[in-house]
């Protein structure tokens, strides 16, 4: 099975266009004030519209409090939610419950105890995604461009639905799928010229380095 690619935290229909025209499986909006990716509901609602048919539509919160995750699911209608805070388990299943969606959960792992912190998701998310633990004082939980030890990952079985991201760049994901087996991969920095600047041949740079690995 070839390896899935996802671009994250576009706000813009130029370089949403710039991913779909890369091939890209999966676009990214984020729902996350603090983020420089941040883009309103009616924004990813529109960008989510231009998407659909032609790559899986995802949308990224934080800990998301139950009135605004239903307000941005009716305007948005994601095909996946990726929770990169800290949702419990019986959030993750309460949620699946009530919106019939696929749901990502992110880890953030800095060492081997974080990687074995997955375990209790694995049967109640879709994917478990893993992304490096933010630098202290970060503001971000994630999208930092840091990446973690692949290694930390490298013997999970790939048949295990999991997700890499963190730090990967066009020139960093080759190796780093060679280095972990991961069946999909993430992005959002490593595309970027500045904080939430996407460059599309950043974009397409990485969908070919992610393809060829
Ligand atoms: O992209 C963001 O702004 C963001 C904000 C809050 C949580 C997660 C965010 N992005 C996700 O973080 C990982 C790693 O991103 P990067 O490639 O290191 O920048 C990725 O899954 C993004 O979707």
């Amino acid at each position: 099975m070839s390896i899935e690619v996802k671009i994250c935290g576009l706000s813009t229909e130029a370089t949403l266009d710039a991913a779909l025209d890369a091939g890209a499986d999966l676009v990214g909006f984020v729902s996350f004030p603090k983020s420089p990716r941040h883009v309103a509901p009616e924004q990813a609602a529109a960008l989510a519209e231009r998407a659909r048919g032609k790559a899986r539509v995802t949308l990224l919160t934080v800990d998301a409090d139950d009135a605004l995750l239903a307000d941005l699911v009716s305007a948005v209608a994601p095909d996946i939610l990726q929770l990169h805070g800290a949702e419990s388990v019986q959030r993750i299943k309460r949620l699946r419950t009530l919106y019939g969606r696929e749901i990502w959960r992110a880890v953030p792992v800095s060492t081997a105890d974080d990687v074995a912190a997955a375990d209790p998701y694995w049967d109640v998310a879709d994917r478990v995604l893993f992304d490096a633990k933010p630098p202290k004082g970060a503001v971000l939980p994630g999208g930092n461009g840091v990446a973690f030890d692949w290694d930390l990952i490298a013997g999970l079985d790939p048949k295990r639905r999991f997700v890499l991201s963190g730090g990967l760049t066009p020139e960093t994901v080759g190796p780093a799928v060679r280095a972990t087996r991961a069946p999909a991969v993430d992005v959002s920095s490593g595309v970027e010229s500045a904080p939430g600047v996407k460059e599309p041949e950043l974009i397409a740079a990485f969908v070919r380095a992610a393809r060829s690995a």
